[in-house]
């Protein structure tokens, strides 16, 4: 795993021996700089999926930490450059802290403000440009020297040191954390990830690294002005050479700096006087070009290549394997009346404007049984849903679980408490194994990373979806999808499991498989509420059912009472049929 980048460094390092042009050396500095730069843009954007435009902003604090700490002080850079990373992670909080309210394209515009913000304060200070002090004497002491060669294998070194700690992240659990946000937020708060913790400490390191290298960078060029550190140009090249690379893997950036670095300084130093803002150009030109032969970068344009090269060989063209066949069921006994209630609503009320959603919604779910809440389209089950799941905080009532008062946990919390949701919409990692895409359902019960191996292997395994453990998500169908969105809620083994319509889009022959793996799950212990809208595949499958109307509870009953309550029918199919079934 660390040969590679071990090869690439020494490779570098033993190219730049034969470099002797002071022009061509000050380049090979400069790309394992932007390399780095875009290392952390990569970190917090490429990693969680919260686009960045305003990067910058870390690099320019951290190059001012180091020059006006120089200049004013005569702190040596060796001291202002971790001091740089650190006023760059705590920034990173600052920043951090009021923009993750923001989701999406209005979280990268908000970014954009903090670097012109802060370069508009900077020349406000009166730090047009601030220059470094040349002390050549002791330049070992400040980080000057005559051989360029020196600042090349620093560079190199800093490099080597951000792409192994990537890499060994990249497998951590903070790292499976952060894959699991970016593939879908919401997701990853019900598996129980503390999502906005997470967040603030990645935009702090992505912030410490972007601030150290913003403060090596001043030390390179000596001289630190408000446009050439907090610019949008700075922010579009971190950015630019992560996406043109790859973006989430760590040879994106480098692969990137390779060959935009050296394209852009040759452009400018050919034609910088009669194009000024040559460099621009070809960050533009780069990022069109991206989008239009290899919209991910071109690290994954080459494995897609190379897979695709493989696949075309004709002894790996076998069928997907047949699913796993399943244990037989444990007869199951479907709780009676006077069953302990693991889960109690009490009352839960939620308005959206004048939209009442769910208007005093009471019920009961008896610890081992199998809930169905169902009704009409529009009848607030989400909403009820995510009242219970702490998504959406009640206007009105209570939520207990096992009698504690767990109303407007946040999710995570409440997965830690042992409720586990799926999702209607599954949103996997195509390129990433199915294990992988569970791992991060593992998170709230495993210490370690072996731990979460161990939960992953076991879910996929309730769920019959062990034969396909290893194979890319992107090949699965979308029954299969749903059976691994059900094995990440299974890996946080949790007591009580919420399952969003399931059944939704599944043929008949599906439909039947995935009652059996939720009859089995329930027979182990699980208690299960499931939300449908429509009656046929549920009534097989629930102890009871609970029917929601325009917001209220319409009926609760067994499955016979249930279809052949009038009201529920009327509710269904309209007054007509309704009126027949009273008849
Ligand atoms: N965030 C929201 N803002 C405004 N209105 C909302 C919001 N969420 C739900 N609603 C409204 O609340 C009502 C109940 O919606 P909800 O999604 O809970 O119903 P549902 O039973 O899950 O429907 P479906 O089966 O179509 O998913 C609907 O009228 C819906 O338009």
């Amino acid at each position: 795993m660390l040969l590679p980048i071990l090869l690439f460094c020494a490779g570098y390092a033993v190219l730049s021996l034969f470099v002797t042009n002071s022009y061509h050396q000050l380049t090979l500095v400069l790309v394992p700089i932007w390399a780095i730069f875009g290392l952390s843009w990569n970190l917090l954007s490429g990693m969680t999926g919260l686009i960045s435009f305003g990067h910058a902003a870390f690099f320019g604090l951290g190059a001012y930490t180091v020059a006006l700490c120089f200049v004013q002080y005569g702190l040596t850079p060796w001291l202002g450059i971790p001091l740089a990373g650190l006023v760059g992670g705590i920034s990173g909080l600052l920043i951090g802290l009021p923009t993750f309210r923001l989701r999406g394209h209005y979280f990268a515009l908000a970014m954009l403000a903090y670097p012109l913000a802060l370069l508009n304060i900077f020349l406000w200070l009166g730090h047009q440009e601030v220059s470094l002090p040349l002390i050549r004497e002791r330049g070992w002491a400040f980080l000057q020297f005559t051989d360029y060669r020196i600042y090349i294998y620093l560079a190199l070194g800093l490099l080597f040191a951000a792409m192994v700690a990537m890499r060994l992240m990249e497998r951590s659990r903070y790292g499976m954390a952060l894959t699991a946000i970016k593939q879908n937020e919401a997701a990853a708060e019900a598996v129980g990830i503390d999502t906005r913790r997470l967040k603030l400490v990645t935009i702090a390191l992505s912030g410490a690294l972007a601030g150290a290298i913003g403060g090596f960078h001043a030390v390179i060029l000596l001289v630190v002005t408000p446009e050439a550190v907090f610019g949008m140009l700075i922010s579009a090249q971190a950015l630019t050479v992560a996406m043109f690379g790859g973006v989430g893997t760590v040879w994106g950036p480098v692969i990137g700096a390779l060959v935009l670095i050296p394209l852009g300084e040759t452009l400018h130093a050919q034609f910088g006087a009669v194009i000024p803002g040559i460099q621009g150009v070809v960050f533009g030109t780069a990022i069109i070009v991206v989008i239009l032969l290899a919209p991910e970068g071109i690290y994954w344009k080459i494995a897609d290549l190379r897979r695709r090269r493989v696949a075309a060989a004709p002894a790996v063209e076998a069928a997907p394997p047949a699913p796993d066949s399943l244990p037989p069921v444990a007869p199951r006994q479907a709780p009676g009346p006077d069953a302990p209630a693991i889960l109690r609503v009490e009352g839960l009320s939620r308005s959206f404007g004048g939209v009442r959603a769910v208007q005093d919604v009471s019920f009961t779910v008896r610890a081992g049984e199998i809930l169905g809440l169902i009704g009409p389209n529009g009848a607030g089950k989400t909403t009820a849903f995510n009242l219970l799941n702490g998504f959406v905080r009640p206007d009105a009532g209570r939520v207990l679980l096992d009698g504690r008062d767990v109303t407007g946990l946040q999710p995570n919390r409440l997965c830690r408490l042992g409720v586990g949701r799926t999702f209607q919409v599954v949103r996997p990692f195509a390129r990433m194994s199915v294990a992988d895409n569970v791992m991060s359902g593992a998170e709230v019960q495993a210490r370690d990373i072996g731990e979460a191996r161990a939960l992953t292997r076991e879910a996929i395994t309730r769920v019959g979806l062990g034969a396909r453990i290893d194979d890319r998500a992107g090949t699965l169908s979308n029954f299969d999808l749903r059976l691994m969105e059900l094995a990440r809620a299974l890996a946080g083994r949790p007591r009580l499991l919420l399952l969003d319509e399931t059944f939704a889009g599944l043929g008949a022959p599906e439909v039947e498989r995935l009652l059996e793996v939720i009859r089995r799950v329930a027979a182990e212990g699980v208690t299960v509420v499931i939300i449908e809208h429509t009656l046929h595949a549920m009534v097989r499958l629930v102890d009871r059912f609970v029917v929601l109307d325009h917001g209220a509870v319409l009926a609760e009953g067994l499955p016979a009472e249930i279809t052949g309550n009038p009201k529920v029918i009327e509710a269904y199919l309209g007054t007509k049929w309704g009126a027949r079934a009273r008849n």
